[in-house]
């Protein structure tokens, strides 16, 4: 009777009001035991930001996403640049992130993967563990790292063949008629399916069902790691699950798309390795999936056989590769269709890429493509000035004794977020020239200007090296784009292949009218959210079909 007394004084008491205030004590009792359990920092280091206390970290947790530019922008300004590193204020769920100076990024980046942790530092900011299903992304990595730029050359002729298909389908072929076209969409058009033709080959790479659900699920990831970022870390589990679903649901779709394909790859490869006299003729298409298999065989790996996970592995390399390629072209598009019109950008990528494809032939080439030098300029130049994130060099301290900074003495405890600054580095006078104006021609002046020199005065091989080194796939401490050290994006080959391509075919083959002025993204956190909304207008040039 007692009971019964109580538990109706206790129902009687959960009004509305009372439901709300429990529900904000439990909240910011959550904050509360996450702040308290993320790694402490010593004094020494200085912050940006309105400091680590409680009250600083609040006020920390309400402005990041506005803030966090400025945030960065003063730290490199005060510290970066005098070599010293600092703390800016991370997303609610994050440890807060130092910010290592350029003159330390090689004591940062050739730190052992058993104290810095790259695998971890993307686990964290993914929420991998639900985001891919628990399914570790080390092995397709590793797969793009062994097989990717070695089978490169043998891809270019599909390659080719796809850009120009994906162009026409997405681009129209009228030439009398001007079209309007979302420029998010329109790179949407391209590149899942060019990216497609290296993961599963022709024709899956066309179906659009398959390229629809592989764009939702990366879309996915990456919404639910802005949202899971501003819960508290012991709520994760509760609401990740349900955030989840529509990963599950596309990632789904897309299997039953591939099922049949990985299937037959599995069975034939299987015909082939047994010595079926049927197979002497065939031999596996050099694409991820084939290599996946390969990999999975050299490794003894027998479980990676099966067609669900072989196809969750194909998860991460989409999105690593797809919305990269597609911000990273966007980008260019605004920054070129926006530039000076007396550069005339257009036409001297126009004339650079037709030349050099005429002298081979029609058909792109390693060779061919690499002497397209203004065009790897202009794209090298708009990923440098519009870079998409303040930093993607992120490294998670694992080693439990944590890591001491020789330089500065400082010690980073086990659970510390290390990061290099992209967006200060790119934009420092000190490194480039009028760092806030696109200069399409940046990189490749002078190497135009060496090539034009007689070929006895070419010889030395330190400067042949430099000229080289120009290019968008070197990365450097002052270039970041594709990060640097040994986990420097393995998709940079490939990427700078697929958008010279993309670039050429466009314009040798459509008229574009230029934009008035440079459309601005958004800055949330850390990250840039695109001016989707552009249009642009685009006719087929006359005599191109
Ligand atoms: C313009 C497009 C791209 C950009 C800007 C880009 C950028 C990056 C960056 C910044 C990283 C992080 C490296 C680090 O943490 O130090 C990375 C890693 C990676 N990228 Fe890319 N990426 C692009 C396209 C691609 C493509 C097309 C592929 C696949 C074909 C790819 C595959 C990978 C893989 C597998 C990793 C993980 C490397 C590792 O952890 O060792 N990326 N990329």
């Amino acid at each position: 009777m007692g009971n019964e007394h109580i538990s109706a004084r206790l129902l009687e008491s959960l009004t509305p009001g009372a439901i709300a205030a429990l529900i904000f004590a439990i909240t910011v009792g959550c904050f509360i035991v996450d702040f308290a359990s993320k790694p402490r920092y010593p004094k020494s280091l200085p912050r940006v930001g309105f400091g680590d206390g409680l009250l600083g970290g609040l006020k920390n947790l309400l402005y990041f996403t506005v803030r966090y530019n400025t945030w960065m922008a003063e730290g490199y300004k005060k510290y970066s640049k005098h070599g010293r590193s600092f703390v800016v204020p991370s997303a609610p769920s994050r440890p807060q992130e130092i910010v290592v100076p350029r003159s330390q990024a090689a004591w940062m980046l050739e730190l052992p993967d058993r104290m810095l942790s790259t695998k971890e530092a993307h686990r964290d900011a993914l929420h991998n563990d639900y985001q891919f299903f628990g399914t570790d992304d080390q092995f397709p990595i590793q797969t793009i790292h062994k097989h990717l730029a070695r089978n490169l050359v043998g891809l270019i002729p599909g390659l080719q063949d796809e850009v120009h298909g994906a162009i026409d389908d997405t681009f129209g072929v009228d030439t009398d008629h001007w079209k309007s076209l979302n420029l998010w969409e329109a790179w949407l058009g391209i590149v899942p399916r060019v990216t497609n033709r290296m993961l599963v080959g022709a024709p899956l790479c066309r179906d659009q069902g398959f390229l629809d659900s592989q764009v939702a699920f990366a879309d996915d990831v990456f919404r639910n790691s802005f949202i899971l970022a501003m819960f508290p870390r012991v709520f994760q589990p509760l609401v990740a699950p349900m955030f989840v679903l529509p990963n599950w649901w596309h990632w789904r779709k897309s299997y039953l798309k591939s099922k049949p394909l990985i299937e037959q790859r599995l069975y034939d490869m299987a015909r082939k390795a047994s010595g079926d006299p049927a197979y002497d003729d065939w031999q596996p298409p050099e694409e991820m999936l084939t290599w996946l298999i390969r990999q999975a065989k050299a490794d003894g790996l027998g479980h990676e056989l099966n067609p669900e996970l072989l196809s969750k592995r194909l998860l991460p390399i989409q999105f690593a590769a797809i919305h990269t390629t597609v911000m990273t072209g966007f980008n260019l598009f605004l920054d070129l269709l926006s530039s000076d019109p007396s550069l005339g950008c257009l036409d001297a990528i126009r004339e650079e890429t037709s030349r050099v494809l005429g002298e081979d032939n029609g058909a792109w080439t390693k060779q061919g493509l690499a002497r397209l030098h203004r065009t790897d300029s202009a794209i090298k130049e708009s990923m440098r000035l519009s870079n998409f994130a303040q930093g993607l060099t992120h490294r998670k301290v694992v080693a439990p004794e944590g890591v001491t900074n020789p330089a500065e003495g400082w010690h980073a405890p086990y659970g510390a977020l290390l990061m290099l600054d992209m967006g200060g580095t790119h934009h420092d006078p000190e490194l480039y020239e009028n760092p806030d104006h696109y200069d399409p021609w940046r990189f490749s002046r002078v190497r135009q200007a060496y090539e034009a020199r007689p070929a006895e005065d070419r010889r030395d091989p330190d400067e042949a090296v430099e000229m080289k080194r120009l290019g968008m796939v070197t990365t450097s401490a002052e270039f970041l784009p594709f990060s640097h050290g040994r986990h420097a994006c393995p998709g940079r080959f490939f990427v700078a292949h697929e958008l010279k391509m993309i670039l050429a075919y466009l314009l040798q083959n459509y008229d574009i009218k230029p934009l008035p002025e440079r459309p601005k993204g958004f800055w949330f956190g850390g990250n840039i959210l695109p001016p989707v909304q552009v249009r642009i207008e685009v006719r087929r040039r006359k005599g191109t079909i």
